[in-house]
């Protein structure tokens, strides 16, 4: 089992624990994320165990992530900041870059640095008590932890500068409609979506999710030539994997799942 604290909790979960459930644990401060539990987070990802498939990370209290725990900048000069951010990039760099695809679990207030970790992950959840904002611009701060880069692939950078500039807070509505979330689900369901959701992509084949996660971002910003290039090799490495010619030969015979209407 990979380290944890009492700010950052993982459970293992599913018949084969292939479900890791990451538990944000902090919810006196909302959740909000020192240099521990940021730290914290990086090696629970580092140490993934092996069975695990898919992961789910969520926030205890009434909140996912009320951002940077403020306590701990005031004190903080422009050399110290360099450090910080770029240990925030690394942490939030495991959560995106694998193992494993993540989804979050997002409700209450999903602010801040809370917004640039669930931009890191693969897939959102949010409940209906879910609101998104980046008040950064109010504390006269910036952000710093990959979220100018990731928050403007979901939303565009207008709808970021707006976030930001006006410190608009978006309902989980207009975060569902602007791309922020993927699926919006009734206040209090959004732990039970998630893990639905992760026990699906825990079905697939590995290889296949982790090609996913590696190559989608790093696609996207290719030309289309070097694109195409790169897609290419990864679907000819992973078609020929066992597992892939196993789950073929298993539709061609009958035994495979079908497609079906959700
Ligand atoms: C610069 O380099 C960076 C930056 C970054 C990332 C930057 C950011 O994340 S900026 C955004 C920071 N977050 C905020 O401004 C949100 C502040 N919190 C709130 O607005 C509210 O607390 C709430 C989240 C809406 C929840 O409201 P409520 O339920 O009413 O709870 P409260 O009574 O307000 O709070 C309870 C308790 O928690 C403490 N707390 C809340 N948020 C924070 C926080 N962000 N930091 C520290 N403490 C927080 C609050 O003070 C209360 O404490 P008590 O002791 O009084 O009980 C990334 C990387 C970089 O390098």
């Amino acid at each position: 089992m990979p380290i944890q604290t009492n700010d950052l909790t993982i459970e293992l979960r599913g018949d084969q624990q292939q479900i890791a459930l990451i538990t944000l644990n902090r919810p006196s401060k909302r959740n909000a994320l020192n240099d521990g539990l940021v730290l914290a987070l990086r090696d629970v990802f580092q140490g993934m165990p092996h069975s695990v498939r898919a992961a789910v990370i969520h926030g205890n209290g009434d909140h996912f992530c009320a951002g940077l725990d403020l306590s701990e900048l005031s004190e903080r000069n422009a050399a110290a900041g360099l450090h910080h951010s770029r240990m925030w990039h690394h942490a939030l760099d495991q959560v995106e870059r694998g193992p494993v695809p993540v989804v979050a679990a997002l409700h209450g207030a999903v602010v801040g640095g809370g917004l640039e970790l669930a931009s890191a992950c693969h897939i959102r959840v949010a409940d209906a008590s879910s609101f998104f904002a980046l008040p950064e611009g109010s504390r006269g701060i910036f952000v710093g932890g990959g979220g100018s880069v990731r928050i403007p692939r979901l939303i565009g950078t207008a709808r970021m500068a707006d976030m930001m500039f006006t410190g608009r807070v978006l309902s989980a509505e207009e975060g569902e409609r602007s791309g922020l979330a993927q699926y919006l689900v009734p206040q209090g369901t959004a732990l039970d979506k998630a893990l639905e959701l992760a026990t699906r992509i825990a079905a697939n084949a590995p290889l296949t999710n982790y090609a996913l996660m590696q190559a989608l971002p790093r696609i996207a910003e290719q030309p289309a030539d070097h694109g195409f290039f790169t897609e290419a090799l990864i679907s000819a490495i992973v078609q020929d994997a066992p597992e892939a010619k196993a789950r073929v030969r298993e539709f061609l015979e009958g035994r495979g799942p079908k497609v079906k209407k959700q």
